[in-house]
């Protein structure tokens, strides 16, 4: 098996990981993790959404924390943008790219956006065309690939459908997405052909929850496929408002461990992204949601 020799990660903690938090957490300890992030490596930091504050409270202060950091050449800072609202209040921010986040399931597309998947597409679609033009990158998050907390399990020829009118508005990559994190290697890997019907392998990530125990082995999966383009979140922080019991995203440290184990690079350091989710967690008060991180910080207290 032919493996890529690189990837690239996309650190989601201090926005996927961080926006389902029920206790509020400062916008100067949000701008601390992402500087520690960038200090371990990260060349991709997932920071922020422009959502309703009545829908995601947490997000609330994504001016303040755009604001407050200090940008490092060479990372690339993204951000949630789901209408014209949001990327007009995005725009003072300066973000290096912009998501927008539809659904393979209906129902999902409903709890989550409050339209239908094509509503959403038209809602995407100037705000797509509008960061084009001012030279901002736009990726399309994909959830509900594998399976919708309402609807149960998702046919691959949902994601193909989604990925086309993705593909149809100008959105550059896409993020194959299982939400509640119930995908088996084959299922994903069935939902990432289906998004390789229109976008190629440089432009397609995978986006695993953890809640069953699986992600690592769909990155596996995602990984014999040739993708190279991973989302994971510090600490395995994180849980969507709207996928209820959902955990976090596979922690980032876990997936370094795995990658590095098989000789893939990720210009990442280990320790420092240990330090970083010790840091978060330190703040949340409780351990990593990382095997990895655990084990490293019980050996380093010997
Ligand atoms: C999308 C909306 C806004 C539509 O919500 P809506 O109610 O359909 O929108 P609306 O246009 O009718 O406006 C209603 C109110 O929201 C305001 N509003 C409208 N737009 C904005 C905006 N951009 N920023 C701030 N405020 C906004 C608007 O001004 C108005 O305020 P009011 O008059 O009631 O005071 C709403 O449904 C929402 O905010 N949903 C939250 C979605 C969200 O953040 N979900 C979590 C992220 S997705 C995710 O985690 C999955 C992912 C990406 O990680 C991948 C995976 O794992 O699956």
């Amino acid at each position: 098996m032919k493996y890529p020799d690189h990837v690239r990660i996309i650190d989601v903690g201090p926005r996927d990981g961080l926006q389902n938090e029920k206790q509020p957490v400062p916008a100067e300890i949000k701008v601390e993790l992402v500087h520690q992030l960038q200090a371990a490596g990260l060349r991709e930091i997932e920071v922020t959404s422009y959502v309703s504050p009545k829908w995601v409270p947490q997000m609330a202060d994504n001016h303040d924390v755009m604001a407050g950091i200090t940008r490092q050449p060479g990372v690339r800072y993204s951000v949630l943008t789901p209408n014209l609202k949001g990327w007009e209040a995005a725009v003072p921010d300066k973000p290096d790219e912009i998501v927008v986040f539809g659904a393979a399931s209906e129902a999902f597309s409903q709890k989550n956006i409050n339209c239908s998947i094509a509503e959403s597409i038209e809602r995407f679609a100037p705000v797509v065309e509008a960061a084009l033009a001012a030279g901002v990158a736009v990726r399309g998050a994909m959830s509900c690939t594998v399976g919708c907390p309402y609807e149960g399990e998702v046919a691959p020829g949902r994601v193909a459908y989604l990925a086309a009118l993705m593909k149809g508005i100008g959105v550059e990559r896409v993020d194959v997405a299982d939400t509640i994190g119930v995908g088996t290697p084959l299922k994903v890997q069935r939902a990432i052909e289906a998004a390789l019907q229109h976008y190629d392998i440089d432009h397609v990530s995978g986006h695993f929850h953890d809640t069953y125990g699986q992600a690592l082995s769909n990155t596996l999966a995602a990984l014999e496929l040739g993708v190279w383009n991973f989302q994971s979140s510090v600490a395995g922080l994180g849980g969507c408002p709207y996928a209820k019991g959902a955990t976090g995203n596979v922690a980032t440290e876990d997936l370094v461990y795995l990658l590095h184990g098989m000789g893939i690079a990720t210009g990442i350091d280990l320790d420092a992204l240990v330090d970083a989710g010790a840091f978060i967690s330190g703040h949340l008060g409780r351990k990593p949601q990382s095997r990895v991180a655990v084990a490293l910080l019980n050996k380093r207290a010997g």
